[in-house]
Order: C-alpha cells, then sequence, then structure tokens
C-alpha cells in the first residue's frame, strides 16, 4: 500500500504524523500521545487513524521507514529512532529527543576471535540493517588500511549472520547485550547511541500544530519526570528543610492555621524522592506527602 493509499480517508488539510506501527517503540509512542492529549481510535488492521478534535491523521509506519517518508514530505512529523535517521540519508528537522528506545548501534564480533579493536575488522565482511552508517563508519578505516570492507544488508535476525559463517562481524543494535551474548558475539566498537525522536519535514506548513504538539509532548515528558512533594515543617526547621527541595524555579510555603508550622510544597524528580523523603523525615519535617503528576507545562 503506498502512502497516499493509506491517507485516502484523511482529511487533505490534516498534518500527517508518522509512528511506528509495531516493535519496540510502538507503546511508548502510544502512551507518549495519550499523555499528549492526542486520542484516536485506530481501526482493526488500518494503517491510518484520525485524531479526536486536533486536525492530525497518523499514519501507521514500519519504524525503519519513517524517517524517509518525514524526509520526502510525505508526512509532516515522525517519531522513530535516531539511528533510522541516520540510516535514512534524509534531511529532517529534530524536534526533540523523546527519552525512550534508548540503545547502541555496535559492531559487534565473535567473542572467541578476541579482535581488540575495530581496524582489525576493515576489509571483512560485515552483515547488518544499517549499510548506509556501516560503509560510512568502515569508509575511513578501508581508506586508512587501503581494504574494501564488504558490507551487507539483511532486515533482521542480524546477529546470527557470524554463527552462519555468513559475516566476520554484524553492525546492529544492543540494549542490554542479551541477544548479542545469546550469539557469542561481544562489542567491539560503538558506532552511535540513539533514542527515539520527534523530527518533522523542514517545510512543512504546520509550523503552529508543530509547535502545539512539541509544547504538549515535552509538558507530559516533564510530568513524568516530576513528582509534587508537600510536607509540614515549623520556621525553625524551614531553611534546612528547604535546602532538600529547592524545588524546579522555588518551592510553595503556604502558612497554616495552627502556630508555628507550615506547609511545603515542591517538585522533585522522581528518582530521587524517596532520598529526600528520607532527608526530610530526619531534618523534621512531618505529613510528606507524593502525588504524581498528570501534565504540566513549564
Ligand atoms: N533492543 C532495543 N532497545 C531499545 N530500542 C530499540 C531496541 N531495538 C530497537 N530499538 C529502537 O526501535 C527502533 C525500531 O526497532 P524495532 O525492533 O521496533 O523495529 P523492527 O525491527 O522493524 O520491528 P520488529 O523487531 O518488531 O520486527 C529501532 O530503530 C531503534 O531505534
Ligand atoms: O541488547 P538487547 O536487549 O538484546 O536488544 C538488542 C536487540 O533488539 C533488537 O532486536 P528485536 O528484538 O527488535 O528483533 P529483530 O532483530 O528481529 O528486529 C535489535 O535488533 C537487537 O537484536
Ligand atoms: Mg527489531
Amino acid at each position: 500500500m503506498t502512502v497516499s493509499e493509506r491517507q485516502n480517508s484523511s482529511p487533505p488539510e490534516n498534518l500527517k504524523f508518522a509512528i511506528p506501527k509495531k516493535g519496540r517503540l510502538y507503546d511508548k509512542v502510544v502512551e507518549l500521545l495519550k499523555g499528549a492529549g492526542v486520542e484516536f481510535r485506530r481501526k482493526d488492521r488500518l494503517d491510518v487513524a484520525i485524531c479526536v478534535g486536533l486536525p492530525i491523521t497518523l499514519v501507521f509506519l514500519p519504524a525503519a521507514d519513517i524517517a524517509k517518508f518525514v524526509g520526502e514530505g510525505n508526512v509532516d512529523l515522525g517519531i522513530t529512532g535516531f539511528d533510522v535517521v541516520q540510516e535514512s540519508q534524509v534531511q529532517v528537522e529534530k524536534i526533540m529527543d523523546l527519552g525512550f528506545g534508548k540503545c547502541k548501534l555496535s559492531v559487534q564480533a565473535p567473542l572467541i576471535e578476541n579482535y581488540t579493536s575495530v581496524e582489525q575488522l576493515a576489509g571483512k565482511r560485515i552483515v547488518t540493517s544499517f549499510p548506509n552508517v556501516s560503509k560510512a563508519f568502515f569508509k575511513e578505516y578501508d581508506q586508512k588500511l587501503g581494504v574494501t570492507t564488504s558490507v551487507s544488508y539483511v532486515s533482521g535476525s542480524v546477529e546470527a549472520a557470524c554463527g552462519l559463517g555468513l559475516a566476520d562481524a554484524v553492525v546492529d543494535l544492543v540494549e542490554t547485550g542479551t541477544t548479542m551474548r545469546a550469539a557469542g558475539l561481544e562489542v567491539v566498537h560503538d558506532i552511535l547511541d540513539t533514542q527515539a525522536i520527534l523530527i518533522s519535514n523542514p517545510n512543512s506548513t504546520h509550523k503552529d500544530l508543530i509547535s502545539r504538539l512539541k509544547r504538549r509532548i515535552d509538558g507530559y515528558i516533564t510530568a513524568t519526570k516530576y513528582v509534587m512533594i508537600m510536607y509540614n515543617v515549623s520556621n525553625e526547621l524551614m531553611e534546612k528543610a528547604l535546602v532538600i527541595t529547592p524545588g524546579k524555579r522555588s518551592p510553595t510555603i503556604t502558612n497554616l492555621s495552627c502556630g508555628n508550622v507550615k506547609a511545603v510544597s515542591s517538585l522533585v524528580l522522581k528518582k530521587e524522592v524517596s532520598e529526600k523523603m528520607d532527608a526530610l523525615h530526619d531534618v523534621g519535617a512531618t505529613d510528606i506527602l507524593v502525588l504524581d503528576l498528570q501534565n504540566s507545562r513549564m
């Protein structure tokens, strides 16, 4: 199915937003869109969904194709991995990192061969789903050593290539390293760090809507990183407590009707909250509560 056929039911003036149709990024992207108030209903097997209350049509595509479609202007906006953007060799505008889909694109070779430098693989056989990035990477070594590294493409299960005798090394994604180790491989060299990113076509006519979406996504991502901590503390101990919870900008201090105590509320990073609660308890704060944030604009 071509992109234009996928878009048949889409109002032509809508912003077209490509997101992965399945795979590693799918669930996180759906959660992010929900958090950003981008509501849609995807009918069974359909690759197009029109959003509720926003002039946006979502187009569900393989993650590996999304940068190309954004770069060539078939869609205005897309979410895919930075690795895909690099491989696709198209001009897109990076709007923001999204903080998930984090992994590395690495040269991996059989542990048993004990390669100590990636230079030792120049001139050998590489199998990968990232031929452009791999060729560009090995070019420098090829020129230096006067050899030609052979780079062949496979679409998946890349790690199997060495075991099958098809490759001396592979270039593929590594997150936990489980797949790589199971295939008896080790990292010889990291080529790039990647994560999911929001990209747009530089000539899109939907600049205002793209800015609005960016603000919404930013707001949601910030809300997922922070929690609101609230506690009571006496005037004498206030200074010590505020050192622990200085807030993102500044804490809010409210008078209580009973005497010498004030209520404080402050944003803290979710990953630091247990430590902060312990520290607040230790300086004498009481009634310490932590509230999740649903969303934000900061
Ligand atoms: N193990 C991983 N950890 C984190 N991010 C990953 C991992 N594997 C892939 N990604 C990211 O997700 C993007 C899409 O990869 P994904 O595996 O979902 O696509 P696919 O291989 O086409 O799909 P599938 O694996 O379902 O066949 C990659 O380009 C990369 O940015
Ligand atoms: O380091 P790990 O945590 O093991 O993750 C890395 C693996 O994840 C991806 O594969 P995926 O599961 O998407 O399968 P695929 O190779 O068929 O795309 C990637 O291609 C690696 O094989
Ligand atoms: Mg995959």
